[in-house]
């Protein structure tokens, strides 16, 4: 009701803007920033003191979008991250961290990791390992005594720092090329023996490189459940169907039935004697496919085991064909592959191995041949020793992840698009663990933790399975800080919901489209985002996360629906203040709040500033800044030091160009308050006129009413700051807002 009242006021009676405390919502000025931003708390002024490290950097470093579904031209926003590792072993010449000794602030990574709820948290997706608040990770204090310009040419893996006054400044791998070996398919063996979920995937290269034009797949739906098919890479999924025939069928009636009725493929399935069957979508092959293959996959898997020549044309245009086989045509294709020396011959399709036990293969289309049992023991038995190729395949928990491509690198991962078993799309993210020190290697698993956490939450990506290689990391029975580095090849695997797009791409897109048409702001497309990432950001904020590193690149549509990913340096709120220390890790320099900029310093209270919450409104404000502009508020700073000094500054007055709806910026206003007890709370930026349009209100319900009429015709002029004030007045007495009608 308080909001209410707020928003009858007249303008003349409306405090201003930025400096009402973030209480009132007076009727919005126009576009001139200058008298629209401002601030005014105490608790927050700063005498402006940077540390020394911030003089060493020179530039943040930008990263760009990899190709593939979320490539593009735009220069990414790159987050500026100080080794936790590093960070902690540079206490003695951080003050604030010499006061917190590094064994004791590893002691609190392990003790609050919660590690033996990952070690015990089966990557069961319909469990969500919930854990209480007190658990969580408290993180160090902000140590930024060591930063280098680390230069990461290895997917955002080796991050060495240099000397002790370098700042990390994480560049991350900019380009992103789909490597033909990263995405190549070929024929493998999967699974050592075969049980239940033995499968066996291929497709050929030249249909993963176009990944984003195929037919069909599945995608997982939040739970990773539920498939649904959509446009997605060829992929052969062969199914032992002695032990999953029931399911196989339906399968295959599924595949069919999303493909608009259309088989999506010629399907062979045999009942009970059907070994196999492979589901196509049937893109043109050719005779270079094959050496493709070839070339990626185990050479010693593809003869015996993986192979079938179906007489496609190795240039013509004809469609694979569904596959039934069982080990005699494995071994049939052997020959003609092996006769064709294995590289010229195209290849149209896989086969699996089964065990021979209830095989008693005869498809007809394929004229499928049991040639008796020795000799498909003999087969068996050769494809019981072949392991599966890890150029072409994630194996996550004993399941196997056919990589259909490289998304993306981030600061400390690298991210595959990947195929499941059950023919579904992940993204599957990798991060190495070789050579980082412990402390970092333990906030890694922190993001399992978190995401774990936010199991079941709509807007948030869903973390499918993990499995992180190197078991001490999950084992909390010691608590005494280990040092050093992780010196063995040690992984951490995440499967995740995949995003076909980020918002930052759809920004520079819809950014493209303004520039060529000269359109204005669509105004529906904004609010629509805007709405969808303050609802995802308000779920981590009611589970008392504060995510720390919010820009358009964390954001990812999935199936039509914004969702926040990259809880690489999410923190846990620890109290009620709701403040939080911040990690070594501190943001992405375009969107870092001021309180990001000088975490730790002290205020001119005295003070120790902290990040919290409001952190991520700021960095909320700035995308939406962004959105309607183009740019970010701070985007014409060019280097680090620029950024600091005028971030910092509180009375520095963003520049907010005249756009026709003023409530939009006022609604910028409200989340880059230099204060950040100004800043607006997500239910009320959820409850602002941009998002909430104020209605006629105690109108009699007739729809010619002439008030009413008039009313909406005023709206249909609200850009024209003229009729603001008319508007208020009449409001004053005959309006409410539209969610009280
Ligand atoms: N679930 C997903 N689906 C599709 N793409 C994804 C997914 N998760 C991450 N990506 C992409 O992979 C890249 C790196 O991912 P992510 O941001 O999680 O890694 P990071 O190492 O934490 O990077 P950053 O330093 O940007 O935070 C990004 O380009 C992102 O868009």
């Amino acid at each position: 009701m308080e909001r209410r009242d707020n928003f009858l006021q007249p303008p003349a009676a409306a405090a201003a803007p930025a400096a009402g405390g973030g209480k009132g919502l007076p009727v919005p000025a126009t576009g001139d920033a200058t008298n629209l931003t401002s601030s005014s708390s105490s608790t927050s002024s700063l005498t402006l003191s940077p540390p020394d490290f911030l003089r060493q950097v020179q530039a943040a470093l930008k990263r760009h979008r990899p190709t593939g579904s979320m490539q593009s031209n735009q220069p990414r926003a790159t987050r500026v991250l100080v080794s936790r590792g590093e960070g902690s072993t540079k206490a003695v010449a951080n003050p604030s961290v010499a006061q917190n000794p590094e064994g004791k602030v590893m002691q609190q990574r392990r003790g609050l990791l919660g590690a033996s709820r990952l070690r015990n948290a089966a990557p069961d997706q319909n469990k969500a390992v919930v854990s209480s608040q007190d658990e969580l990770l408290l993180t160090t204090p902000l140590t930024l005594g060591t930063i280098t310009d680390t230069h990461d040419q290895n997917g955002g893996q080796n991050h060495q720092p240099k000397s002790d006054t370098d700042l990390l400044v994480d560049r991350k791998k900019s380009s992103m090329e789909v490597s033909s070996s990263q995405m190549a398919s070929a024929n493998a063996l999967v699974g050592e023996d075969f049980k239940k979920d033995l499968f066996y995937l291929t497709s050929d290269p030249q249909l993963t490189s176009q990944r984003d034009n195929f037919p069909v797949a599945q995608v997982a739906d939040d739970q990773g459940k539920n498939h649904k098919e959509i446009g997605i890479a060829s992929a052969a999924v062969e199914m032992d169907i002695k032990y999953d025939a029931a399911n196989l069928s339906r399968r295959i009636d599924e595949a069919c039935d999303q493909n608009h009725g259309e088989p999506m493929t010629r399907c062979s399935a045999m009942g009970s004697s059907v070994t196999a069957v492979s589901l196509y979508s049937g893109p043109t092959i050719q005779s270079k496919s094959a050496a493709q293959i070839d070339q990626y996959a185990s050479p010693a898997q593809m003869p015996q085991c993986g192979r079938e020549s179906s007489g496609v044309s190795g240039h013509g245009s004809q469609k694979l064909h569904g596959v039934a086989m069982n080990h005699a045509d494995c071994n049939t294709n052997k020959q003609q592959v092996d006769t064709n020396g294995g590289m010229d011959k195209p290849v149209s399709s896989s086969a699996v191995c089964l065990p021979s036990q209830g095989l008693s293969g005869n498809d007809q289309s394929l004229s499928a041949k049991d040639d008796g049992a020795p000799r498909r023991s003999k087969v068996e038995k050769e494809c019981r020793k072949k392991n599966y190729d890890p150029d072409v395949f994630f194996k996550v928990n004993g399941k196997l992840y056919q990589k259909l491509g490289k998304i993306g690198s981030g600061g400390s991962s690298e991210v595959h698009k990947v195929i499941s078993a059950e023919c579904t799309i992940y993204a599957l993210k990798k991060i190495k663990l070789k050579g980082r020190d412990y402390p970092t290697a333990y906030g890694f698993c922190q993001e399992i933790e978190y995401l774990n956490k936010l199991k079941g939450k709509s807007n948030i990506i869903q973390l499918i399975d993990y499995e992180v290689t190197d078991k001490s990391l999950l084992q909390d029975d010691s608590l005494s800080p280990r040092d050093g580095r992780i010196k063995d090849d040690h992984y951490i695997y995440m499967v995740l919901e995949y995003g076909e797009i980020d918002l930052a791409n759809m920004v520079a897109q819809e950014w493209k489209k303004r520039n060529t048409s000269n359109m204005k702001i669509d105004e529906n497309w904004l609010r629509f985002y805007w709405q969808q990432m303050l609802k995802a950001v308000n779920t981590i904020h009611e589970e008392r996360i504060v995510h720390s590193d919010l820009k358009p690149a964390n954001f990812l549509l999935v199936r039509g629906a914004l969702k926040l990913i990259d809880f690489g340096i999410a923190k846990a709120i620890m109290n009620d203040t709701t403040n939080i220390q911040r990690d070594s890790q501190i943001g992405t320099l375009n969107y870092m709040s001021p309180e990001a900029f000088m975490c730790n310093e002290q205020d001119s209270g005295g003070n120790v500033i902290k990040c919290g919450r409001p952190s991520d409104i700021w960095s909320l404000g700035c995308i939406l800044y962004q959105m309607v502009y183009g740019k970010t508020p701070f985007a014409d700073y060019k280097n680090f030091w620029a950024k600091f000094k005028v971030v910092t500054d509180k009375n520095h007055k963003i520049k907010y160009e005249p756009v026709d709806n003023p409530w939009l910026i006022d609604l910028m206003q409200r989340c880059l308050a230099w204060d950040r007890n100004d800043r607006w709370r997500i239910p009320q930026l959820l409850e602002h006129p941009f998002l909430v349009p104020l209605v006629p209100r105690d109108l009699p319900s007739i729809d010619q009413d002439p008030c009413r009429l008039l009313m909406e015709r005023v709206r249909v002029h609200w850009a024209n700051p003229k009729l603001h004030s008319f508007i208020a007045e009449l409001e004053k007495d005959q309006c409410r807002p539209a969610t009280q009608m």
